[in-house]
């Protein structure tokens, strides 16, 4: 791969050399393959620039040398504009695309500074509050769009690409068109106290979206440089910006998060054996409760033809108004137009027998985690599917090869783990026994790159790796607990850390008749290292069941909202009576890092054993798992370096 480095050195040398040439009038910047650039190479971040003297490429030569050039260009843009290369693209004095192009700044994800003038140019192109949301949300503008928001200037096919990019610049030669220099336009700027307005409310909603992160509000004080003090001072300010140590911190987690993403569909002896993926073009689901009809959603907004089988109409038919309402929650996101509503949905057909699985290719078993009826499923599904078919259990924490007990078919016996709600979370848990076959995992990772779920590769045991890396997360708490400390306090401390929720209010979505049931495989499996805290158990007997009967740790009402209640203290006092732990009277004095240290030290031990026994295959999966699977924190693994479990650390046990 040739570094961004002699990427952009040779593009500024032969830029220099076609101004220098007097047989070139203008000049057509495009790429190749179908895409314009996507960007920096994010790895290039990591490498210490040669030269001491800050070389502002953003300055010395896209805007010295090539946007207030003697001679126009205008950028021919097919595919991908990110980063970088739509910054390149602005700094041309038009640009021409194709209806396939994405254009957009994705930096701030990545907790970069769009810096070959980004902040400057993408505000005067297409007005404050687009430029705003594309940067701030890494929302990158398509086709119409972005011809609408002035971003380009022409949209035509891919066959006229070039020829239309070189007339339109030779008519810049000829005075038939303007001469635009983005970064000196003002047109599409607000009045200065409109800009202070929008920039406040952008400020404000950052905070909202991420409190902890600084630089999208780094971010926006670079705009506002430049619209203050001119857009020079913003380039300026946008190149010092981008060397803050505090962000480039952050900015490591991130790209490593980028990176760990995209390597969990890289596998040993798997994904580099040459399989080729078999066609899977319909996939039947058995159990059409939350987690089937999620699924469920997630194939038929994909293009896969579903049949959900259920017991009977009654439980059939409120499956499918789950899919139906799932897929209207994302047509309220923007994510679905009401058009694509139908064609989805007529994907999909319910079942209440076999009939229709005789040409499934894949089979999701989804029903309630018990072992015998799981086993009844798949004896079942051997003898009414083709012999190719694959089978896969949804189930989070049961030995696959116990569900596959009856059957004679292991080889194509896989785990599709997904978390709830699986039509929205982006993790999928790939569960392999040593008789899955190698095709059927590379089946499965080709139905999960199409479904746009990260998939993520593990052995069998109990709880997997996610579950089995954070159950110490609910047992630390609740021990925590049972020495004195206070639960919502616990709850606080966490999700200030950044978690999405603390382990109580988690305890009370999963609701506890799952947390118990799961508890019991845990005991059976680690009684070693099992804290049997009574606490959730002694609710449960109240017929507290969580959120679903609006009493958990918390009271919920009708917006599920959560409020403490008072009423839980004499559950805690006596699950610490029953506890055999004398309180701690250093326990109050516990600062904030304490607890989430003991929260979390736990978690990278339970990780480390998974890496020590195979079943997960590389540490960046499980910072994967846990971001994708638990919303850890991205941005977080610098400031918890322990849980980056990439370095693997081995901690005592807590
Ligand atoms: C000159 C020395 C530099 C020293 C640093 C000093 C800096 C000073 C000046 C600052 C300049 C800043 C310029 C700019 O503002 C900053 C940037 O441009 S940051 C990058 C912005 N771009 C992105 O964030 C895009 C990220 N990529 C994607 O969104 C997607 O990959 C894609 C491009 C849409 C393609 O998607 P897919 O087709 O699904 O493919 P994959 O995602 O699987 O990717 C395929 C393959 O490519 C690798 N890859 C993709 N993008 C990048 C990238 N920007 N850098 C490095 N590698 C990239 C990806 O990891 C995959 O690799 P594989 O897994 O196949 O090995």
């Amino acid at each position: 791969m040739v570094s961004t480095s002699a990427v952009i050195a040779s593009l500024q040398r032969d830029y220099v050399e076609a101004l220098r040439r007097s047989d070139v009038k203008a000049i057509v910047l495009t790429g190749a393959k179908g895409r314009f650039s996507g960007g920096f190479d994010i790895n290039a971040f990591d490498k210490k620039p040669k030269s001491e003297k800050p070389v502002s490429l953003s300055i010395d030569f896209l805007t010295d040398i090539v946007e207030d050039a003697q001679k126009p260009s205008v950028a021919a843009i097919d595919g991908i504009a990110l980063g970088g290369g739509l910054e390149l693209a602005m700094v041309c004095h038009a640009r021409v695309s194709t209806s396939s192009a994405q254009l957009g700044l994705p930096e701030l994800q990545l907790s970069i500074i769009p810096g070959l003038g980004g902040t400057q140019r993408l505000p005067r192109l297409v007005g404050l509050p687009k430029a705003l949301g594309m940067l701030l949300m890494s929302k990158p503008l398509k086709r119409v769009e972005a011809h609408r928001f002035g971003l380009v200037d022409a949209v035509v096919s891919a066959d006229e690409l070039i020829r239309t990019a070189y007339s339109w610049v030779l008519e810049i030669v000829e005075d038939k068109r303007p001469w635009f220099r983005s970064l000196h336009r003002t047109d599409r700027l607000p009045a200065l106290e409109e800009t202070k307005k929008i920039l406040n409310f952008a400020r404000v909603q950052a905070q909202k979206q991420s409190a902890s992160l600084q630089h999208p509000l780094v971010c926006i004080d670079v705009i506002e440089e430049g619209i203050i003090s001119g857009p020079r001072a913003g380039l300026m300010k946008e190149t010092l910006c981008g060397k803050m140590p505090e962000m480039s911190q952050i900015s490591k987690s991130l790209r490593h998060g980028f990176f760990a993403q995209r390597a969990t569909s890289k596998i040993p002896n798997i994904s580099n054996l040459g399989l080729t993926p078999r066609r899977i073009h319909k996939v039947a689901i058995v159990g059409g409760g939350l987690m089937g009809s999620g699924i469920a959603t997630a194939l038929i907004s994909n293009n896969f033809l579903v049949i959900l089988k259920e017991v009977d109409e009654q439980f059939l038919d409120a499956g499918i108004s789950r899919v139906k309402a799932n897929l209207r929650s994302f047509i309220k996101k923007g994510q679905m137009t009401k058009e694509d509503y139908e064609s989805k949905l007529s994907l999909l057909s319910g079942v209440l027998d076999y009939e229709q699985f005789r040409d499934t290719d894949v089979v999701i078993e989804a029903v309630i985690e018990d072992v015998s009826l799981k086993q009844k499923i798949f004896s079942d599904l051997e003898k009414h599917c083709h012999s190719n078919c694959i089978f896969a259990t949804n189930t989070s924490t049961i030995d696959l090869q116990l569900i596959g007990q009856k059957t004679s078919c292991q080889d194509r016996i896989i785990g599709a783990h997904f978390f709830s709600p699986a039509h929205v979370m982006p993790l999928l848990e790939i569960i392999r026994t040593h008789r899955t076959s190698s095709q059927v995992i590379v089946d499965l990772l080709t139905v999960a790159k199409r479904i746009r779920k990260t998939p993520i590769v593990v052995g069998n045991c109990t709880g997997f790796a996610v579950n089995r890396m954070f159950f110490p997360f609910t047992q630390v708490a609740c021990l925590l607990v049972d020495c004195g400390l206070d639960v919502y306090h616990i709850d606080h401390v966490i999700t200030k850390f950044g978690m999405p929720m603390g382990p109580f209010r988690l305890a009370d979505l999963v609701g506890f008749g799952v947390a118990v049931a799961s508890r019991k495989q845990y005991l059976q499996s680690y009684p070693e290292r099992y804290y049997n805290s009574m606490l959730i158990q002694i609710m449960l007997e109240e017929n507290r069941t969580g959120e679903s009967s609006r009493k958990g740790f918390y009271l919920y009402d009708d917006m599920r909202k959560a409020t403490p209640d008072p009423e839980i203290k004499k559950y805690v006092e006596k699950s610490r009576s029953m506890a055999s732990i004398a309180q701690d009277p250093k326990l109050p004095k516990l600062t904030e890092d304490d607890i989430v240290e003991m929260m979390f030290f736990p978690v990278v031990n339970e990780a480390c054993r998974l890496l020590d026994e195979g079943v997960a295959m590389k540490a960046s999966d499980l910072d994967v798992a846990s971001m994708m699977g638990r919303g850890f924190p991205s941005y977080r693994s610098h400031s918890f370096p322990l849980f980056c479990v990439s370095r693997i650390i081995f901690l005592p046990y807590h």
